[in-house]
């Protein structure tokens, strides 16, 4: 037989892209990743002009709207996204009977399951019915956030001020007091980066979860599941945790090095580092990290900023391996006192937005996501007939 037979009798072999590596999968207009050259634009508009110029509320109604809210837009906006902010009874009952030691992921995701159960409007998925939940959801979030790290610590919720701006008010719920605005500023800031990234793991969940024509509340309960995860928005917190290992006080330069070699020589990831998209550094890391030095010059607390340096500069050397936005952002609420396991449930009081832009954009032009697996189990074989 020629050879040219003998492939022409070869099965074809299907190529298997494992974790969907590099396919695209859909269209999106809602923001546009670039690794080439190290932009993400948010319906056009490059992330960093947003954080330097627009507030939380405006990224988000850009998000939802596709366009910037010119002036009585925005009022009107932000005087539903105040009236909303409240918690109900019946959310605050069932976060009660969750043990203060769950994890806070866990918590927010169950009363985000409880909303979709309480909302008659669930199973509306028009796109005006699903607008109104995604604002729903993002006004009500900081207070779960909030109530949640609040009663670990024994403390009483803290009621939504209608007269503080979304990022001012969540500070203010968690704290009790209003923070000085470099610190409102640092926080809206990592507000607006985190809202939105393309079909990362939790969105594409939430896609795969409307594709279905499921509905929004179970979309964003699924995501917030994906989002968990140590290898997504769960590194914010893991990066604390490498930062407590390495502890606390003089000498924190050697130590992180000793560190990152320990934990290299026993093949750990080094959480807050690497990307699936960007291979020579994320986007969003500049911006991040300029609101992290100023949270540790207006704490006073230079030993963090050289601990963060000396992590990042082993890495790239050992690894060539730079930042995510994780790994800025964990330091910054650290240093704004929020409980760390709390840093990822920020980051879902932001990507609500996105991920809800996204179930909307999924529904408008539904195919159910469903994609092939190629067999590699046992042959076909036979139940032995017993008797
Ligand atoms: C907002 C966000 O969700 S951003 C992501 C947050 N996640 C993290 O920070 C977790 C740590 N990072 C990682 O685990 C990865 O970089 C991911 C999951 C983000 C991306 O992973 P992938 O694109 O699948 O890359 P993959 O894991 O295959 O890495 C490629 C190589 O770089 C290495 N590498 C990548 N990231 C890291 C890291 N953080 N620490 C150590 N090694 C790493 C891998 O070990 C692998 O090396 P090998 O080829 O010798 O096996
Ligand atoms: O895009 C990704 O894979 C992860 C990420 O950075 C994000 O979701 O913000």
């Amino acid at each position: 037989m020629s050879d040219v037979q003998t492939q022409a009798a070869q099965p074809q072999q299907p190529v298997i892209y494992k974790g969907l590596a590099g396919v695209p999968v859909d269209y999106t207009a809602i923001s546009k990743v670039n690794p080439e050259t190290n932009s993400l634009l948010y319906r056009g508009y490059p992330v960093q002009e947003l954080a330097a110029s627009a507030t939380f509320e405006e990224a988000a109604y850009l998000l939802w709207y596709g366009e910037l809210p010119d002036d009585d837009q925005l009022a009107a906006f932000e005087e539903r996204e105040r009236s909303l902010r409240g918690l109900d009874h019946v959310t605050k009952r069932i976060v009660d009977e969750i043990p203060v030691t769950a994890h806070p992921m866990d918590v927010l995701r169950t009363a985000v399951s409880v909303f979709g159960a309480s909302d008659p409007m669930t199973p509306d998925d028009s796109p005006e019915a699903n607008l109104d939940k995604a604002i729903r959801l993002f006004a009500k979030l900081p207070s779960i956030v909030t109530y949640d790290q609040r009663r670990r610590h024994d403390l009483e919720f803290v009621e939504p001020r209608d007269d503080l701006g979304y990022s001012a008010n969540f500070l203010w719920q968690a704290f009790g007091e209003v923070p000085e605005l470099p610190v409102v500023t640092a926080f809206d800031v990592s507000m607006i980066l985190y809202a939105e990234h393309s079909f990362n793991a939790s969105t594409f969940t939430a896609r795969v979860i409307a594709s279905t024509l499921s509905d929004l509340y179970s979309a964003v309960t699924g995501a917030i599941g994906a989002l968990k995860g140590p290898l997504h928005g769960g590194a914010n917190e893991a990066v604390m945790h490498a930062f407590e290992e390495i502890g606390p006080g003089d000498g924190g330069a050697e130590r992180a090095v000793a560190w990152l070699d320990a934990a290299l020589a026993e093949k750990r990831k080094i959480m807050g580092f690497g990307h699936r998209v960007y291979k020579h550094g994320d986007s969003r890391v500049p911006t991040m990290r300029d609101s992290l030095e100023r949270m540790v010059e207006y704490y006073d607390r230079p030993d963090l900023l050289e601990l963060y340096v000396a992590l990042e500069d082993a890495m790239a050397e050992r690894k060539n391996i730079k930042p995510n936005l994780d790994y800025p952002a964990g330091p910054t609420y650290h240093l704004m006192g929020w409980d760390t396991a709390t840093f990822t449930p920020l980051f879902v009081a932001s990507r609500v937005t996105g991920w809800t832009a996204h179930i909307m954009e999924q529904l408008a032009s539904n195919a159910l996501i469903r994609p092939l697996s190629v067999y590699n189990g046992p042959d076909e074989r036979h139940v032995p007939v017993k008797g």
